[in-house]
């Protein structure tokens, strides 16, 4: 596993959106071998998006060849609904992009059958042929994607209930009320997440040091899902200077050494 540290926020989500912008340049994605690239919500992203949103503009890089899958959706919350994660990547990413709309895929929260669903974006994920880079961001309690501690390390698509932690965290979206924030959603799995040939996840600010301490430094457990990037041999960490808090010095310094 690789840490960068950044100096603040910005600067994460600058060199996020390089190495992103770099990655899809460097595979020269075309309607035949297209990039893809699996998507986070979440405060933490927002930065990268909206560098990404730029550099599109400015044609330093093109989604036109790119094939996305995001990470998860709310169960039972309207696509339209300000706060579902539909409404959230076309207002930050896709309605600024070149990425066609047929190369996009959100899970549907709305499904009839949601088994069926998560089966079905499975096998998308599959035909696509899998998942050139993974993006993430980082629960309070460690999850990643939707996948709540307690998870397993090889789950796959699903659906998942959600913790107290995370709809207390994600109340914020939803009138400060957790009784609110809806008590499901579709995720795509840990597995599904470590079978990408590259994962990023973002992490910035201290209320998330404790969890990247977990990730980082403590043992790989289902009690923290995103530690099993411990095992994966491209997982990528790309946080901030405060997310660092919990950090071991020696963590600490050996990383910004490697960045020397
Ligand atoms: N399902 C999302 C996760 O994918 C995200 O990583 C996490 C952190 O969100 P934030 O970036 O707002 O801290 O929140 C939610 O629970």
């Amino acid at each position: 596993m690789h840490v960068i540290i950044e100096n603040n926020y910005d600067a994460l989500s600058r060199w996020a959106a390089d190495h992103v912008i770099r990655r899809i340049n460097a595979s020269h994605p075309s309607a035949d071998h297209p990039f893809v690239l699996g998507l986070p919500t979440g405060s933490t992203p927002e930065g990268m998006y909206a560098l990404l949103v730029k550099a599109c503009q400015k044609g330093e890089v093109s989604f036109r060849h790119v094939v996305t899958f995001n990470m998860d959706e709310y169960v039972g919350l309207a696509e339209d609904h300000p706060q579902s994660y539909h409404s959230f990547m076309f207002t930050h990413l896709f309605n600024h992009i070149d990425c066609p709309r047929e190369n996009i895929h959100i899970l549907n929260g709305n499904a009839p059958d949601l088994q069926a669903e998560c089966e079905a974006y499975e096998r998308a994920i599959t035909q696509a042929g899998g998942i050139d880079l993974f993006i993430g961001g980082l629960g309070v309690d460690g999850h990643i994607a939707f996948n709540e501690p307690g998870s397993s390390l090889r789950s796959r698509t699903r659906v998942m209930t959600l913790n107290d932690d995370t709809r207390i965290a994600n109340s914020r979206f939803f009138d400060g009320d957790a009784s609110l924030t809806p008590g499901q959603a579709l995720t795509v799995g840990v597995g599904t997440v470590t079978d990408a040939r590259e994962v990023m996840i973002l992490c910035n600010g201290h209320h998330k040091a404790r969890a990247l301490q977990a990730v980082v430094e403590g043992p790989v457990t289902q009690m923290c899902p995103a530690s099993a990037l411990q095992l994966h041999n491209n997982a990528l960490i790309v946080c901030d200077e405060q997310a660092t808090d919990e950090l071991k010095v020696s963590t600490y310094r050996y990383y910004r050494s490697l960045q020397k």
